[in-house]
Formats: C-alpha cells, structure tokens, sequence
C-alpha cells in the first residue's frame, strides 16, 4: 500500500466558454518518504493536484487515498482533522496570521493539536532557531520580510513533524542561501522522520533536490523520473 494513492482524478473549471482540465485522468501514488518535486508550465495543474492530495479541493471525479483511507469523499470536519494530524502545509494562501507573532503563529497548529502551552513554546523556539529566526519570535509577519514570513510558514508546517508535507512554490521568495537551508531542512526531515515532501516549484535549485521528480502538462504527468 502507497502513502498516497490518487487513482484517476479529475478536475474541470469552466473559464469563459470553455473548459479548464486542470486534472486530466490522473493516477499516481508516492511511498511514505517520498521527495518529490511537481513541475510544469505554469496552469498544468500542480497546485490543484497538491489540494486534491491535502483535501483542500472537491474533485469531479477520481479518489485519493491517505494510508490506505479514502479521502476525497469525507465530511469537511472529517478533513480538517486529517489535515490537522497529517499534513504540513507550506501555501502562500495558507499565509500567516497577521495579529500574531511568528512564534505564536507557529504555535497555532500545536494549539488546535491540544499540545501544553510549555511543550508548545519549547518546540516553537527550536523550529525557530532552525529556521534562522532566533531574536524574531516576537515580531509580527508585517515586520518581517518576505522570506521571513515564508520561514516563519515553513516551520509553523513543519513543528509537528507531520507525515506528509505539501509545497506550493515554497522558495518564491528566497534568496540562495536561505533556499539552500530551506531544503536542507526538508532532507533532514524526510531522512530522519521519513516525512513524504511533494513540492511544486519552478525552481531548478528546488529540483536538484528531488529524488523524484514528475513533470505535468494540461493536468496530465508528461514524465515521471526517479533517480
Ligand atoms: N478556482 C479556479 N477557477 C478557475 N480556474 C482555475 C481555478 N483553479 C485553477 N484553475 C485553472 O486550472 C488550471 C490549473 O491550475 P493550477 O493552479 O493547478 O496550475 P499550476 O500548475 O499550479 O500553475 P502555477 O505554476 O502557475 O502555479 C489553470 O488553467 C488555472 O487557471
């Protein structure tokens, strides 16, 4: 059985006259520990794939199985608990929240997790420190640059050592060196926790990371290659 299993989806939105396929019969399944990157022209569909697997999109049709549990048929509050224990999110519309600090918007998650405040802020610092934020914890997204922010997302997905990281364009506003300790963050996780990371990115630098690497077109996977 495959960590995600996604078994001919498809997703069509009406622009104008004519019909969007954004996801065009797709069928793909990734192992637990999976490092992969999405690429593609820009439309071809990676960020629709990336909601269909993270539960955050109806599809018109297809499944999509976590762990073996079909997903794509379940109640709204049925997802979010899935997405709350499961999945690591790393979406510029999942932003941070602008009336907290860093450390309080990474503390977030853990506090809907219903994990003590002490254990909490602990795990919030380490994060933090990782990320190379140490001294800004206390300062709000609007005092940050973009790349901080983005830091600041990064660990808020990552400080529960979900199994399964989702990536949309996760290094759009990172520099070389914070792009590089972005993703020695990321193999660190996947090799020692065995976390899954699916990323869609544009990003050449990002690629040469993956050990898989899948390329879309029109909501189809054009090339599949692991190395
Ligand atoms: N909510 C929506 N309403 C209408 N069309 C949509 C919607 N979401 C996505 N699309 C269309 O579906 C197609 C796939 O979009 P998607 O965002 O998945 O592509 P992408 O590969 O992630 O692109 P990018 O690299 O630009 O982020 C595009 O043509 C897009 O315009």
């Amino acid at each position: 059985m495959s960590a995600i299993e996604c078994l001919d989806l498809c997703k069509h939105f009406q622009q104008g006259d004519s019909v969007i396929k954004a996801l065009d019969h797709l069928s793909v399944a990734f192992e637990q520990g999976a490092f992969v990157c999405l690429s593609g022209p820009s439309g071809s569909g990676k960020t629709t794939l990336l909601n269909a697997i993270g539960g955050l999109d109806e599809l018109d049709s297809g499944e999509v199985r976590l762990d073996g549990q079909r997903i794509d048929n379940l109640s709204k509050s049925e997802l979010a608990d899935i997405r709350l224990h499961k999945i690591g999110f790393v979406f510029q519309a999942y932003n941070l929240i602008p009336v907290l600090t860093a450390r309080e918007n990474v503390e977030f998650v853990m506090q809907v997790q219903g994990i003590p405040a002490s254990e909490r802020h602990e795990k919030a610092n380490a994060i933090l420190e990782e990320v190379g934020l140490l001294g800004m914890e206390h300062r709000l997204p609007a005092q940050l640059s973009g790349g901080q922010q983005q830091r600041v997302a990064v660990a808020r997905a990552i400080v529960s050592k979900p199994k399964l990281v989702l990536a949309d364009e996760p290094t759009a506003n990172l520099d070389t060196r914070s792009m590089e300790k972005l993703m020695e963050q990321f193999v660190a996780l996947n090799q020692n926790h065995k976390v899954t990371f699916l990323i869609a990115t544009h990003d050449t630098r990002v690629m040469a990371y993956a050990k898989r690497q899948i390329k879309m077109v029109d909501g189809q996977i054009v090339a599949d290659e692991t190395r």
